[in-house]
């Protein structure tokens, strides 16, 4: 019994008149769904047979006895797939004579912290429901830090089920009081407190008898009336670049829809991030040419002249444009099921660009409940904290309170494809183009034919006693007579200098992994063949290290022994102390070992011993 309004018809229905965007908010139980179901149905905007649906689900479903269970009306909708996250936001439109409303309604349980985020990034105001018998919970708190975060400026705060407290003003006074005092420390000003019944519907269209001492706005006659105009600076053009439509020679137009402000033809634009400028000469759409696009419209643009734009690029004013930079200080709120590693690479998708991307260092995480700022090493489901990003190229971008289209991003697994975490730009840390590279005259090449040799990195990845190290050795050792130039990096030798620092955390194994392929890419640059053995337990990490490199470069070598095995060889007693407990996060016992999908070799050392192992990999490196 979803509601299947389209949103783009509905849209066009209404095309004068102001819309609000609000989502509701608060705990399971306070009250939402009754409330927007109340608002949808007392506004007329339910169709009838929805409402005849409605009578005979609450006669089936409802716990009103028999009477219209409103909740049903938006609980249960279909879920939205996007990037293999369930994503459980309901979005409802309805409207009276003042204005038109798109609600986005969020599930209230604490794992859904990412739902409320998806919603939240789109409303300018933000509908807090309390249940008056409970005050202030955790999640009115997250989610009012959450809105705060995604640039929510305005808070209608809903203190419901005032009938089971009897209309009792001081409840309510103190209820807000205190809620005054948690918004304006994330910047809320504008809180509007209604004491509310959702269910008998006190304060919800008109004022209630129930409550004389309260002289405020109904719910509705504030979302017909509430100014959210002002919230935002008004910005020059952007359009990012969705797609770049060649279909002939003739004709190369830049499309997308536009983010902000509005464009002629003749207007002068730059590409961000290149900085290159031209002047729009048609703006293109299915209805034909227009004079006048503005924010919210699709088009195609033409420029000009031949600018080098791509898909991710974006289309801005040449007298204000945004800025690029590749370096960030966001706030994350991290959503996936692994924690957040920093130096691990994850996608960034920022308007339509995605680029690679590592959290170089977590600041503080902030405790939602106090606002504290706490020491972290990584980040955890729902956690949200301040961080420095590192993208591996500029990107165009607006710090988030001026603008949400170019800076709110997403974090994306790599492995998975999966939506990790929905961040805000800050501002840049410094400016992309301050760090050059050095240009030196003897390169890798010359490096690498005066030693008469093709530089590479043999990774070696395998459990605690699987092999690597005496495998390892004895490749070096051949390669040495054979009059190569190589080296091995081994993880128990470069944790006692350059990794000192390091313990067996992920996020230390993480760096340690980070730094050591850094040191093996220097290494193949000077004309080495590298060898290196590492447990580099991670797949992200291994991928990280390959990336790195030229495709021929990198010799990915699984030495493949099982744990039972390795355990038995125990070589320096590491399993015997990992099994008393003496050691923690010991890999393959208490930590895991993710093994290699697609490695160059695969080295079984149960069925063949170490010398035979060792010239496969000799073959495979000369042969
Ligand atoms: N908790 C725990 N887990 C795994 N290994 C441990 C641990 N504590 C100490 N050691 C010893 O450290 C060596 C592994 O270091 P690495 O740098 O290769 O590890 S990793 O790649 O960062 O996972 C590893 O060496 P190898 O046996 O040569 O693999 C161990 O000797
Ligand atoms: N086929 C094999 N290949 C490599 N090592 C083997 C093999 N069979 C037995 N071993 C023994 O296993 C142990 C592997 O230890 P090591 O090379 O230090 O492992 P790692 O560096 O992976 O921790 C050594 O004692 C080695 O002699």
């Amino acid at each position: 019994m979803a509601v299947a309004e389209d949103i783009a018809a509905y849209l066009r229905r209404h095309e004068t008149g102001g819309l609000l965007r609000f989502i509701t908010c608060g705990s399971v139980d306070d009250g939402k769904s009754t409330l927007i179901g109340r608002l949808l149905h007392d506004t007329r905007r339910l169709f009838d047979d929805q409402l005849a649906a409605l009578r005979d689900d609450s006669r089936r479903h409802g716990t009103q006895n028999g009477e219209i269970d409103y909740a049903l009306l938006v609980d249960g909708l279909a879920a939205e797939r996007e990037q293999g996250i369930t994503i459980d936001v309901a979005y409802r439109y309805f409207g009276t004579d003042k204005r038109r409303f798109i609600v986005a309604d969020c599930p209230g349980h604490e794992q859904y912290t990412r739902n409320m985020a998806t919603g939240a990034s789109t409303a300018d105001l933000a509908v807090v429901l309390v249940d008056a018998r409970k005050g202030l919970l955790t999640q009115t708190r997250r989610h009012t830090y959450i809105a705060a975060l995604l640039g929510i400026r305005h808070v209608l705060l809903a203190v419901n089920k005032m009938d089971l407290v009897g209309y009792d003003r001081a409840v309510f006074e103190a209820i807000v009081a205190e809620y005054r005092e948690l918004a304006a420390q994330r910047g809320i000003t504008a809180v509007t407190a209604i004491p509310l019944s959702a269910l008998r519907g006190d304060n919800l269209l008109l004022r209630s008898p129930e409550t004389p001492w309260y002289d405020g706005p109904s719910v509705l006659e504030h979302l017909e009336t509430v100014d959210v105009a002002q919230d935002r600076p008004a910005l020059g053009f952007r359009l990012p670049v969705q797609w770049v439509n060649r279909p002939n020679q003739n004709f190369r137009g830049f499309a997308g829809t536009v983010a902000a402000g509005e464009v002629r033809p003749g207007d002068e634009i730059a590409a961000l991030p290149s900085g290159r400028r031209s002047k729009v000469a048609r703006i293109v759409t299915a209805g034909g040419d227009l004079d006048l696009a503005v924010a919210g419209q699709a088009v195609t643009l033409t420029l000009e002249d031949e600018l080098d734009v791509s898909r991710g690029d974006v289309l801005a004013s040449a007298a204000e444009p945004p800025e690029a930079a590749d370096q960030f200080a966001a706030h994350l709120l991290w959503m996936g099921e692994q924690p957040l590693l920093p130096g691990r690479p994850y996608w960034l998708k920022i308007g339509a660009r995605t680029v690679s991307a590592t959290v170089t260092e977590i600041k503080h995480k902030i405790d939602v409940n106090t606002q504290a700022a706490l020491a972290a090493k990584h980040l955890e489901l729902n956690e949200v904290a301040y961080c420095n990003l590192s993208l591996d190229q500029p990107v165009a971008f607006e710090p988030y309170a001026d603008d949400r289209a170019l800076g709110a991003f997403i974090l994306i697994d790599r492995q998975d494809n999966a939506t990790v975490a929905a961040g805000t730009l800050d501002f840049a840390l410094r400016r992309a183009g301050n760090i050059h590279w050095q240009h030196v005259d003897v390169d890798k090449q010359a490096r690498a034919r005066s030693k008469g040799q093709s530089p590479r990195c043999v990774w070696f990845t395998g459990l605690s006693g699987s092999g690597k190290s005496t495998i390892a050795n004895l490749v070096e050792k051949r390669l040495h007579a054979q009059g190569h130039h190589t080296y091995i990096l081994d993880g128990d030798n470069v944790r006692h200098g350059l990794n000192k620092d390091l313990g067996f955390t992920d996020e230390d194994r993480v760096e340690n992994i980070r730094r050591v392929a850094e040191v093996a890419k220097l290494m193949t640059d000077a004309g080495l063949i590298v060898l290196v053995s590492f447990i580099s337990p991670f797949r992200a990490e291994r991928r990280m290290a390959r990336e790195l490199f030229a495709p021929d470069e990198f010799v990915e070598v699984y030495v493949d022994t099982p744990l039972a095995v390795a355990e038995d060889r125990d070589v320096k007693g590491l399993y015997a102390k990992a099994r008393a407990g003496k050691i923690p996060n010991f890999t393959g016992i208490d930590s895991p070992y993710e093994a290699p999908e697609a490695p160059e070799l695969v080295l079984d050392t149960v069925s063949e011993d170490a010398e035979t192992l060792a010239q496969r990999v000799i073959d495979r490196l000369l042969g």
